[in-house]
């Protein structure tokens, strides 16, 4: 529900990759205006597109869906050039032997799940049958040979001893492609920006000032990270570093080809466009 008071619903990943952007965020500047709505990455697809979230992180995958309904943030995104370290198939047999196999996806995620079906599809060749499932990695595996997840329960379940084979989706995409991957945007809802250029461009101004005070000082978030989900700092150290949280032309190239890959498998309907949002708040 939105708070009294509250103007903008601000969505937050409820996963660790995001805290860099979001961790020094000047929450005393904007008093009661925002609200802030913390959900796994298919959640926050849902409810901004419904209208119940009005900006923050969200699958990238979503956006390409209904791009025509957003603007997206410049210099803000989660992407990688290479391994994530959070997107990992685990998987009984090589991925050259998963044709018709059973595949679990976890129904937390939309730009992992096409970019598996995108790899596997037009890289490795093979088609297995696709389950979502919610992402528990021992539940997922009692009925599959391979079985995806993101974020966290990806991270613990590295950390856990398995039998498996594990693939990073990261270091496949740039095995396949040479490119960045951006896997979540910041998109803004186009009636939110109608309705409150200023404040829009004032959180804008502010993410960037976080996400800067970030890489500044990353050791407060990495001492977080390790406080509440464990493992070691220089596990969080290698993990924060190996990701990046631009969006400039390298990604954005990333980003529109696989667009461009997910249009001609059919799981988009055209290859989005990219629009980036730029402060008219004077003029708008
Ligand atoms: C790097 C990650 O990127 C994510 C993957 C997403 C997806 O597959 O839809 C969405 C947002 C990000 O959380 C991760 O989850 O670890």
């Amino acid at each position: 529900m939105m708070q009294h008071g509250s103007l903008i619903r601000i969505g937050k990943i409820n996963y660790t990759n995001v805290w860099p952007i979001y961790h020094h965020f000047p929450h005393e500047r904007f008093g009661t205006d925002l609200e802030w709505i913390g959900q796994v990455p298919t959640g926050l697809n849902r409810a901004m597109l419904a209208g119940e979230v009005d900006m923050g992180a969200i699958s990238s995958f979503a956006y390409g869906e209904s791009h025509s309904r957003y603007e997206l943030f410049p210099e803000l995104s989660v992407s990688a050039k290479g391994k994530v370290n959070s997107l990992l198939i685990f998987h009984k047999k090589p991925l050259e032997q998963l044709d018709g196999c059973t595949v679990m996806l976890p129904t937390t995620s939309a730009t992992t799940v096409n970019l598996l079906k995108i790899i596997l599809a037009r890289f490795v060749g093979v088609t297995p049958r696709y389950v979502y499932a919610a992402p528990s990695l021992d539940t997922m595996m009692k009925h599959a040979d391979a079985a995806l997840l993101i974020g966290d329960d990806a991270i613990r379940a590295s950390w856990s001893e398995t039998p498996y084979q594990v693939t990073d989706m990261g270091e496949l995409w740039y095995k396949y492609t040479e490119h960045w991957m951006t896997f979540a945007v910041w998109a803004v809802r186009k009636e939110t920006i109608a309705a409150y250029p200023g404040l829009v461009a004032a959180i804008h101004e502010a993410f960037l000032q976080s996400k800067a005070a970030g890489e500044r000082d990353p050791e407060s978030i990495i001492r977080r990270a390790q406080m509440d989900i464990g493992g070691t700092l220089d596990y969080w150290r290698y993990y924060f570093r190996n990701l990046s949280h631009d969006f400039g032309p390298e990604q954005r190239k990333g980003l529109s080809l696989y667009f461009r890959y997910a249009n001609e498998l059919g799981l988009l309907p055209e290859p989005a466009p990219l629009h980036m949002w730029t402060d008219n708040s004077v003029t708008r």
